[in-house]
């Protein structure tokens, strides 16, 4: 069963300011759920604390009923939290198997490492085998010998999201995947997102900066200005609150 992740009342302070004021929001289960926002409204730092890379002054985040606020990101892994990153941060020069691979051993290391042991081989071809089928079905199965420092930009973008796939997550948290693509590789982005949420049934976190790309696939958006929550609804809602259209579309159409 897929749980939901709930931010109740997060705040996160820098110095003197609050990057996050009590924010509470709730992904449910299996939903496609966007976190939206003007320049410095928050997104990466609520990304960040979600993601295990910032502890926030108050409030928690809990998967199901597992609090996650505050844990070390290789053990938000293993509690099926995956996550794709901004500036993909992966091996360019080797293939786009053994980058999906690293996500399989961030899965694997905590019980076999922590056991003195070691993958057999058997277990590696199984282990290889799951991240050719992750690759296929994102639409890169034919690259997986690759380079990925040779694959456009599009496909790059799917690397990582495969990677993030390859823990086998129940929660997938994508911050601004589109970010750098053209209309183009953004609607084909878009459809492969979808089709995440549609054939795995898990639940996708999309902190983005791309409106169209939101609205046109979000079950549900959040939005945040200067650090509050101030719009959490359908994409319809959101897109006609006044609040929203005065904090977003208004910097946006400026
Ligand atoms: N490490 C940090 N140290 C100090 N201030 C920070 C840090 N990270 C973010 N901030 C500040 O916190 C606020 C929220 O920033 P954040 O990056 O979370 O916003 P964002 O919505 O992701 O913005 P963008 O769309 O520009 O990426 C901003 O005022 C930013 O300057």
């Amino acid at each position: 069963m897929i749980p939901e992740l709930r931010v109740e009342g997060v705040m996160l302070r820098f110095g003197g300011l609050t990057a996050l004021d009590d924010v509470s929001f709730t992904v449910r289960p299996g939903a496609l759920h966007a976190l939206i926002g003007p320049n410095g409204a928050g997104k990466s730092s609520c990304f960040n604390v979600i993601s295990g890379l910032y502890r926030p002054s108050a409030g928690h985040v809990l998967l199901g009923d597992t609090e996650l606020t505050g844990l070390r990101p290789h053990r938000l892994v293993r509690l099926g939290v995956g996550r794709s990153f901004q500036n993909a941060a992966l091996s360019m020069h080797s293939t786009v198997l053994d980058n999906v691979m690293l996500g399989r051993h961030a899965l694997t290391r905590g019980g076999f490492i922590a056991a003195g042991l070691r993958l057999t081989v058997r277990g590696q071809r199984k282990h290889a085998r799951r991240a050719e089928e992750i690759c296929e079905f994102l639409g890169i199965g034919r690259l997986v010998h690759t380079p990925v420092s040779a694959l456009p930009f599009g496909d790059v973008k799917r690397v990582d999201i495969a990677r993030a796939l390859a823990v086998e997550p129940v929660l997938l948290l994508l911050d601004e995947p589109a970010a750098g693509m053209n209309a183009a590789e953004t609607a084909e982005l878009a459809g492969t997102i979808r089709e995440v949420r549609d054939e795995l049934g898990i639940s996708i976190l999309l902190v983005e900066h791309d409106m169209n790309l939101v609205m046109g696939i979000a079950d549900r958006v959040t939005v945040l200005d200067f650090g509050r929550l101030i719009a959490d609804g359908a994409p319809g809602e959101v897109q006609s609150d006044p609040e929203v259209i005065r904090a977003y579309l208004g910097t946006e159409a400026a």
